[in-house]
């Protein structure tokens, strides 16, 4: 009897799922096909699993490559292993496509803008640590973070390099010129932050000089901010259960998120009480101001901050860390950038201006090679928001559209296109600042090459509508403190071994970059 009744269920069960299917089939599945049909659609290559069902070995594989800091070349391996630019898959019973073809990128990105959102899975997953903000948000909230925040990044706003050189300065005075060696990924990050809290805020957190402080709310901050984004570090006690871990309640997590909250609303709380600052230049626009008079929500406030103290923080100090890692073992380019410094700049103390800067050619060829090479984000997403194509990709030889449904999340892979060798030649894969220059910047021996014009290529900084805000001012900080390096030391490399990804919100190398710094005659 039991038996019999469980047997009526399994089939009232079975029958059920094959009702649902062939309902979803004669409305969303029907539908579907006449949109592909219509565009002229082809499926992509597949990228298959050994568990065809939820493709849990994607997820494990993935956990794997990120434990063993090889997750970039994990996913360039399955363009490469189909020998194709675009792939689709199925994990977790949700669709993913994979690309590194720039005209699928632009139209994520720029073209077809409006039918893609940064994905749920990123909005749920940042939002938890960072709240609600513009790397969190999509469509008219999105917007609206963003027109705040744009009258900051305008060029007299970026202009201004004193408040470059003040911190700059004390990064200079801070490191050991003994030659003794040290990782400047910290001083970096602290460099950073001081910069783009002052930016921002009007006001600097003085994270170089509070830092070793064991007590100061600035440490407190900067390790609690590390904890919540680094979920693999050997601090957080969850890691040990691998993926599991990821899901399980963390304690030290919500203290760290809490931590983060109290920092923020100490400084609302300040310019609150002081409607004038007087350390803040006149004509200096900030962010906070322009927040608070926008929003009477303390927590819309907060959370908007941590978005841009997350986003203003880590990737320029990733930059920064990558181009010193790879600056003392190339003593040609080395010279070469020593060189364009002081042909434009009147004497080694002189910081230079926003315009010298501007004119330092090689040096700016420099940065966009090692942000091809090592771009912090190595790879993005984006989720449809509505069944769409992509323009490429479909088809036995990848030339057709692709069909996308509502839903799906589209990966491209930045460093993959960054690398590709039928963009940026047989050495795509090595650091040469050249390709970078224009016809009348190059050496004789170089002219003959090609320009290279890399378009949706070349993206360190994503493009479109949702293009980093803060790119112009993020160069001109890279460019700065790179010449106030070079002005003030002779520097050594003291890395072993080649890069290797460390992958957080942001990537950079593993190790840092280990130098042996010693004061310039
Ligand atoms: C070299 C340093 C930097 C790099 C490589 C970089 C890269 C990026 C990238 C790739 C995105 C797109 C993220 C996405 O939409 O999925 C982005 C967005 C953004 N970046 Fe940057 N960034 C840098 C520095 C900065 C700085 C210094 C600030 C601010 C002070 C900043 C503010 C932002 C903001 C607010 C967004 C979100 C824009 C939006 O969604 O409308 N970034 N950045």
């Amino acid at each position: 009897m039991g038996y019999f009744s469980l047997t009526k269920i399994a089939v009232t069960l079975t029958c059920l799922v094959v009702a649902k299917r062939i309902y979803w089939e004669l409305t969303t599945g029907s539908r579907q096909r006449d949109f592909s049909k219509r565009h002229g659609c082809l499926p992509p290559k597949q990228k298959k699993w050994k568990d065809p069902l939820l493709g849990l070995d994607a997820l494990t594989g993935n956990w794997k490559a990120l434990k063993e800091h090889r997750v970039i070349e994990y996913w360039i391996s399955w363009l490469t292993d189909n020998n194709a630019h675009t792939i689709s898959t199925n994990v977790m019973g949700g669709k993913l496509f994979l690309t590194d073809d720039p005209e699928n990128v632009k139209t994520i990105l720029a073209t077809n803008f409006a039918d893609f959102s940064v994905g749920q899975e990123r909005i749920k997953m940042l939002s938890a640590s960072i709240g609600k903000g513009i790397f969190t948000s999509d469509g008219a909230e999105w917007k609206h973070s963003r027109d705040i925040l744009r009258p900051c990044f305008e060029r007299n706003q970026v202009a201004d390099t004193s408040l470059l050189e003040r911190h700059t300065a004390r990064l200079i005075e801070t490191l050991p010129a003994d030659g003794s060696t040290v990782n400047l990924q910290i001083p970096f990050q602290r460099l950073a932050f001081d910069i783009v809290s002052e930016f921002l805020l009007g006001k600097s957190v003085d994270a170089l000089s509070t830092m070793d402080k064991q007590d100061s709310a600035c440490r407190e901050f900067v390790d609690s901010f590390d904890y919540v984004m680094d979920p693999l570090s050997e601090k957080n006690t969850n890691a040990r259960w691998g993926m599991l871990g990821m899901y399980l309640p963390d304690a030290e997590h919500k203290k760290c998120v809490k931590r983060m909250q109290n920092f923020v609303d100490n400084i609302i709380s300040e310019e609150l009480s002081s409607s004038t600052n007087s350390s803040t230049p006149l004509n200096r626009h900030l962010f906070l101001p322009s927040l608070l008079s926008e929003t009477n929500d303390l927590v819309k406030a907060r959370s908007e901050l941590l978005n841009m103290l997350v986003a203003g923080r880590d990737a320029t100090s990733a930059v920064l860390t990558n181009l010193f890692f790879e600056l003392p073992r190339h003593p040609t380019i080395h010279a070469r950038l020593v060189s364009e410094i002081r042909s434009h700049t009147a004497s080694p103390d002189e910081p230079p201006s926003y315009d010298q800067l501007k004119k330092m050619k090689y040096l700016r060829a420099f940065i966009n090679e090692v942000q091809r090479l090592y771009p912090v984000i190595p790879s993005n997403s984006r989720q449809a928001l509505k069944d769409t194509t992509l323009p490429r990709g479909g088809g036995p030889d990848g030339t057709a559209p692709v069909f996308v449904p509502k839903g799906a999340y589209i990966a491209y892979h930045v460093t993959s296109l960054h690398r590709r060798t039928d963009i940026y030649g047989p050495d795509a894969h090595q650091l040469v600042p050249e390709r970078w220059l224009e016809q009348d910047d190059k050496d004789e021996n170089e002219r003959d090459a090609k320009p290279l014009r890399p378009g949706w290529a070349f993206i360190p900084f994503n493009g479109g509508p949702r293009v980093c805000i803060g790119q112009n001012f993020a160069l001109t900080q890279i460019m700065f403190i790179v010449v106030r390096m070079l002005q003030a030391f002779e520097i050594e490399g003291r890395d072993e071994g080649p890069w290797t990804e460390k992958i957080t919100l942001t990537c950079t190398n593993l190790g840092g970059a280990k130098v042996g710094l010693r004061r310039r005659e």
